[in-house]
């Protein structure tokens, strides 16, 4: 399975820190200011795969995220379920300016087979972000039923839980709403509950392609058309 997946919120909800943890299993916090620094997390991603010994692994990692380090687009692959799965993760900026950006915006959804939208617990005006996200993401993935398109919503920073203004209950009720599915994490904190985040979107994009609807083709209609004789002639029997 191959998907790519866009990372959107507000500006410093935690996208990189949870885009980095998934891939390097690190908070961005400890790599200091070179933390979101592409070339860095690519350079630390070659030296992670080559420690669990699988050098062509690490050069087909560096050659596909080379390829796609002007946009940040990480490519990382894992193992859900016994299967192999390749997400293309695209660690995107948020402008305030949407009208300025919204081809770059249509560009995104267009592109993206699934959504992590973040917001921070400790930040209200982000929570109503991704709620604004959700709405404009389904109205533009037209070729999905609205409750199909494959999101998950992260609540970031639970670690700092002393300065919420966000629920638990609100991320849940949002998600329930509007199907979705609903985390709270700590990409500082743990890198368990963010790999789960990101198991999760891949069982909603399983989910999604078991159930999109494909128009038929010319095969299919013939199929279609001999099955139905085929029982005509064993009914006529
Ligand atoms: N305490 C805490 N800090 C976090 C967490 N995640 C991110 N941060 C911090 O929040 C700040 C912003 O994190 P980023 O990952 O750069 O956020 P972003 O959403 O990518 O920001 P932009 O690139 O501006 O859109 C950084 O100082 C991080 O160290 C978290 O789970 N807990």
């Amino acid at each position: 399975m191959d998907a790519n997946i866009v990372v959107m919120g507000m500006e410093s909800v935690g996208k990189s820190a949870l885009t980095v943890r998934l891939l390097t299993r690190r908070f961005i916090g400890e790599y200091g200011d070179i933390g979101k620094c592409p070339l860095f997390i690519l350079f630390y991603l070659f030296i992670a795969n080559f420690n669990a010994l699988m050098p062509f692994l690490a050069i087909k990692h560096l050659l596909n995220s080379l390829l796609c380090l002007a946009e940040s687009i990480y490519s990382h692959s894992f193992i859900v379920d016994g299967r192999a799965v390749t997400l293309n993760i695209w660690d995107s900026h948020y402008s305030q300016d949407f009208s300025a950006d919204s081809s770059l915006f249509e560009k995104k959804v267009r592109w993206a087979d699934g959504f992590v939208l973040v917001y921070s617990i400790c930040d209200r005006a982000s929570f109503n972000t991704v709620s604004w996200l959700i709405q404009t993401i389904k109205s533009n993935k037209d070729c999905l039923s609205t409750d199909k398109v494959p999101i998950v919503i992260v609540g970031n920073k639970r670690d700092l839980h002393h300065r919420r203004t966000v629920t638990s209950e609100e991320g849940r009720l949002l998600a329930l709403n509007t199907h979705c599915q609903f985390y709270e994490v700590s990409a500082a904190e743990n890198y368990h509950s963010v790999l789960m985040v990101f198991h999760g979107l891949v069982d909603r994009l399983k989910d999604a392609k078991l159930t999109t609807k494909k128009p038929l083709r010319l095969k299919g209609i013939v199929k279609s058309m001999s099955a139905v004789f085929a029982r005509r002639r064993t009914e006529s029997f």
